[in-house]
């Protein structure tokens, strides 16, 4: 395990190395080149420097010059940045670098650390079942039972670097783009929401979910929540403050029709609207009540057949006889401020 520590003897020994080496290679080619301006014989065997070495490279330009006797001259002018500027650029970047990404592991991992989710239970789809039809709802209270848990996972997930603040003058393309920025937070241009995403399919062959999201999705794997050989490698956070929604909508085609919503910070009602396409003889709008702490699942009809949304504008919500979970006696629901977390497995082609 990464201990966060950083080994600046290490780093520093490595980068003197590094830049000795280019020293070398830059002494030598300096020679070639000046050997073969001097060698009338071996003036086309000069060596132009690789333009793409920049920085710590030694810059060549070259200039043609006709002698008379028709040949071609090659004259180079080159200037080699000193030994004391090499150490200095990289070495201060480099630690830079590693320094903030230490500080980011340490970080995540602490936050990762520092919750509990029950992970012995395994979870019955019987007990958790919400309705008959679509029989592909599930709800589990108390996934994440501590309030502090609760609250430890918000703060790590409100530490993450916010786009708006750096740029608030972004278009809306930009913006856009810029949610493919892993773990950052970006307002929406329409609905005013901030969303962080995490896809762990950005970078092939590995899962770059952090570590407080990878422990959620080996926990759905162990509990049977997600195959195992489909697991959770996307994650959408929805932050709402008090009276936000989500218009009715489906998740889509772009990933396996099952999905788990963790709440945090207020309880909220959603709603679960039949699409168009299902005969008339289909239950109407059903209300699912999702307390902070809990996890809700759906997948399949629950996934394909309804929408799924969170009525804006509305600071205290009616609990109808179509709620799917309320107990009997709860008839209003306040909202709070509440943080959503929405794990699927994106199909990668
Ligand atoms: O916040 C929620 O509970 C719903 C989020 C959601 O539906 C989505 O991100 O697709
Ligand atoms: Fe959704």
């Amino acid at each position: 395990m990464d201990d966060g520590a950083i080994d600046f003897r290490k780093l520093l020994k490595e980068e003197k190395r590094k830049a000795k080496l280019e020293r070398q290679r830059q002494q030598q080619q300096q020679q070639q080149k000046d050997d073969a301006v001097q060698d009338p014989s071996t003036n086309h065997a000069a060596v132009a420097t690789d333009p793409s070495i920049t920085n710590h490279a030694a810059v060549a330009t070259e200039t043609n010059s006709s002698d008379n006797t028709g040949t071609t001259n090659q004259t180079y002018s080159t200037t080699i940045i000193r030994e004391e500027d090499v150490d200095a650029l990289d070495f201060e970047r480099l630690v830079q670098e590693e320094k903030e990404a230490s500080k980011k592991r340490q970080h995540e991992q602490a936050m990762a650390d520092g919750w509990s989710i029950p992970q012995q239970r395994q979870v019955d789809p019987r007990q958790h079942l919400v309705c008959s039809n679509p029989p592909s709802i599930f709800y589990i209270p108390n996934f994440m039972p501590q309030e502090s848990d609760q609250q430890a996972l918000m703060e790590w997930l409100l530490s993450l670097p916010d786009n708006n603040q750096n740029n608030t003058t972004t278009s809306n393309h930009e913006k856009e783009a810029s949610l493919q920025a892993n773990g950052t937070w970006t307002t929406m241009h329409y609905a005013k929401r901030r969303v962080a995403l995490f896809d762990g399919t950005l970078q092939v062959g590995q899962s770059t979910l952090p570590p407080p999201l990878q422990r959620f999705v080996t926990v759905f794997c162990q509990q049977g929540i997600f195959p195992v050989e489909e697991p959770p490698n996307h994650v959408l956070i929805n932050e709402y403050s008090p009276g936000q929604g989500i218009l009715p909508h489906t998740d889509g085609p772009a990933y396996i029709s099952r999905t788990a919503t963790l709440s945090l910070g207020s309880d909220v009602l959603l709603q679960f609207t039949p699409r168009p396409h299902l005969d008339s003889n289909q239950p109407t709008t059903r209300q699912l009540w999702l307390e902070k702490g809990s996890l809700l699942v759906f997948q399949d009809a629950a996934y394909l057949d309804y929408m799924h949304g969170i009525q804006d504008r509305v600071l205290e919500e009616t609990v109808t006889e179509n709620c799917l979970n309320a107990p009997a006696n709860t008839q209003i629901i306040k909202r709070g401020y509440r943080i959503s977390l929405t794990f699927r497995h994106k199909l990668v082609q």
